[in-house]
């Protein structure tokens, strides 16, 4: 890794906040430990609904991952949930998506944060959420500093799972212009996820090979918010595979009792992807298990 190249500059974009919104940073570190590293902030954009122990993990793993590989210094880590307008089925509102991660985030780890920007508002793409980050890091906050006192831009990074990346190599989803600025412009890591083929997942996005860093899942764990749904609407338990935090939020608030208010929303087909169809197959084939006992 070339620690001296130019860090990304700031986006001339401009942004619209959410009301009372302000950009949480309480965790951020702002201080690098190596001044030679370059510093990095991980940002994982989803649904989150509802947050599961793997999203978490995700974030641990890349920390392993970025140690033993890299260059990089983690000077944070954020998710993002996306916003009501997304409406994809199984998702529920935005405060309740927040409020999870937020008592996740907060009660279970020393370092990650959620940014509610996105979720508070109509839908932004991904690329635009990336911006805002390195918007509020580096322009606003001003980015960190080495032991010595000098000035350091952070690199704004994205966290996401082999099936999100493999989504970016299908016609209509994504747009290229997007993709240059994410992949080209960011990079990001990605972590393996069951069922998805990393290889293959990547195959189509050579040209920015150099920005993505491949993690391998050494612990399978195929966790996934769409299972965990299924299972409260089924009434069998979740605990242990979520933050305990989190699931007696779900229980006092009788959350995923249905299938909620998109559940057969035509307009998400927009954003339908080849994991969700598979996900919707694999669910029917749970229900049915589930049917038989
Ligand atoms: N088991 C997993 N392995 C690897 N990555 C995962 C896993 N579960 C979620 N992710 C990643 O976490 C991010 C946020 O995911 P998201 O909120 O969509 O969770 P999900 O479990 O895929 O949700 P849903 O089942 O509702 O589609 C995405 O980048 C996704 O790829
Ligand atoms: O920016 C885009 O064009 C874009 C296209 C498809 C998906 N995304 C983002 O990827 C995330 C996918 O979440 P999910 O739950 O559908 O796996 C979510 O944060 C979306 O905003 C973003």
């Amino acid at each position: 890794m070339d620690t001296s190249s130019p860090p990304p500059s700031s986006p001339t974009r401009t942004f619209s906040n959410p009301p009372n919104y302000s950009f949480p940073h309480h965790r951020l570190n702002r201080v690098l430990r190596n001044p030679e590293k370059q510093p990095i902030v991980l940002v994982a954009c989803g649904s989150f609904s509802p947050v599961t122990y793997l999203h978490l993990r995700m974030f641990e793993m890349a920390v392993d991952y970025v140690r033993q590989n890299t260059d990089f210094e983690i000077m944070g880590g954020y998710l993002s949930p996306v916003s009501d307008m997304y409406k994809k089925p199984g998702l529920l509102a935005a405060h309740h998506r927040v409020t999870m991660c937020t008592l996740a985030t907060e009660q279970t780890s020393h370092w990650l944060m959620v940014d509610p920007w996105e979720a508070f508002q109509s839908y932004q793409r991904t690329a635009v959420v990336l911006d805002h980050f390195d918007y509020e890091i580096n322009t606003v906050l001003g980015g960190v500093q080495t032991p010595d006192g000098e000035h350091r831009n952070v690199r704004v990074m994205l966290l996401a799972g082999s099936d999100l990346i493999s989504t970016m190599s299908e016609p209509g989803v994504w747009s290229e212009e997007d993709l240059d600025h994410i992949l080209g412009r960011y990079g990001c890591f990605i972590i393996e996820r069951a069922g998805s083929d990393m290889d293959q997942a990547t195959d189509n996005l050579a040209r920015w090979r150099h920005n993505i860093y491949l993690i391998s899942q050494l612990i399978q764990n195929d966790v996934s918010s769409t299972k965990v749904r299924l299972f409260l609407r089924r009434g069998l338990s979740v605990r242990y595979l979520l933050p305990s935090p989190v699931v007696d939020y779900i229980e006092e608030h009788g959350l995923y009792k249905d299938e909620g208010p998109n559940a057969s929303n035509s307009n998400y087909s927009k954003h339908l992807h080849h994991k969700d169809v598979e996900k919707a197959k694999a669910e029917d084939k749970d229900v049915i298990a589930l049917k038989k006992t």
